[in-house]
């Protein structure tokens, strides 16, 4: 089965699946019925969790939507380097008066019986992150009606996940906010090389698949420079978490366009493994210092970025965003989808302008 994207949604836009509370049902089934694809994050969730989500949409919507689960992650982090990280983040702990998390306790957040619920009640598309799926379990998903994506951050990757039997790729740029999708973590900074560009249209000269492209998109214009590229569709999430839908700490979503933001990084800070966010006090002081060990960070951190939130502390929190995040627009989904749109066809309708003169 290939993915035809413009069978399942009006727009190719889709709304990014995005795990700590901002990609909400409310948010999956506003994009959903305005015409977008929405989805929902799995990741960090328990298997019961996800599946009370899926049941929620459900009762929102009865149009398509996907769903994002987490590839499991080995634990090979070097448990020297996690010690030093915990004794550097100390005084953090004492500041928010938390206790740091344990780095050894397990980082399973359930994917086999993620996997195993949505065979059973199978939904429209199923996404992966970091990592792709055995060649049994896409060809699983295909045999219950389920279209797969892979999110790959190189041709390689790309390669792996079409011999894997993957209907389409998230074609995922350095510029996206949130983790780099890399399929194995590379000490020295991680394998995503290149932005969003270049990628898309290397693997579309290599991997014959429909292809959705991610990283920094936040105009309509944008999307239709990435489907002129080659993409079927793009993927935003940045642009989505401004929204009233959108679960995102109300500080988060100040931050996007607060000029005392002024710029985003990609930082192991907060889980160990990169992932770009807007540059706050946590990720100018631990950034540099913290071990390429994922998922144990994001454990030792997990108690201090709540405290952080809860104390109304931007500096301490995760700010995940796009290098385009000064674009954000305070808008309801369906609205912002409707602009999209709108903006794709006056960028369309520029370029058959400039061309026929
Ligand atoms: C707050 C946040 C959380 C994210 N969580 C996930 C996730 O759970 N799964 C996933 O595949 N991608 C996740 N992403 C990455 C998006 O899928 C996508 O690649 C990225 O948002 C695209 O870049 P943009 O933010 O500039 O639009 C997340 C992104 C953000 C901003």
């Amino acid at each position: 089965m290939s993915l035809a994207l413009t069978d399942l949604c009006r727009y190719p836009i889709v709304q990014a699946p995005m795990a700590g509370g901002a990609s909400r049902p409310e948010l999956a089934a506003a994009v959903t019925e305005a015409g977008g694809l929405g989805f929902l994050a799995a990741g960090y969730k328990t298997a019961d969790g996800m599946y009370n989500e899926v049941e929620q949409l459900r009762r929102l919507t009865g149009g398509p939507f996907g769903v994002n689960l987490f590839m499991p992650q080995p634990q090979v982090a070097d448990p020297g380097a996690v010690e030093i990280y915990r004794h550097q983040l100390a005084g953090e702990a004492a500041w928010y008066e938390t206790p740091l998390g344990d780095p050894d306790s397990s980082g399973d957040d359930g994917y086999e019986a993620k996997v195993a619920i949505l065979l059973e009640d199978p939904v429209p598309l199923v996404s992966f992150t970091f990592g792709c799926p055995s060649r049994e379990v896409l060809a699983a998903f295909a045999a219950a009606g389920t279209s797969t994506v892979v999110t790959v951050t190189s041709p390689q990757e790309a390669r792996n996940a079409r011999w894997a039997g993957a209907d389409a790729l998230c074609v995922q740029g350095t510029e996206a906010g949130g983790h780099q999708s890399t399929h194995r973590d590379d000490p020295q900074g991680g394998l995503a090389a290149t932005g969003l560009l270049p990628l898309l249209t290397e693997i579309r000269e290599s991997v014959q698949l429909p292809v959705i492209a991610a990283g920094g998109l936040m105009r309509g214009s944008q999307i239709t420079a990435v489907l002129a590229a080659g993409a079927d569709a793009a993927q935003l999430g940045t642009a989505f978490l401004p929204c009233p839908e959108s679960g995102a700490h109300p500080l988060h979503k100040q931050a996007l366009t607060n000029p005392l933001f002024v710029t985003t990084a990609l930082t192991r800070a907060f889980s160990g493994r990169p992932a770009r966010g807007l540059v706050n006090r946590f990720v100018r002081e631990h950034g540099p210092y913290a071990p390429a060990a994922y998922p144990q960070v994001h454990q030792l951190t997990s108690g201090l970025r709540r405290a952080a939130a809860k104390a109304g502390d931007a500096q301490g929190m995760a700010l995940w965003a796009g290098q385009g995040h000064r674009m954000a627009r305070e808008l309801p989904a369906g609205e912002l989808v409707g602009l999209l749109a709108a903006e794709m066809e006056a960028a369309r309708a520029a370029v058959s302008v400039r061309s026929a003169q």
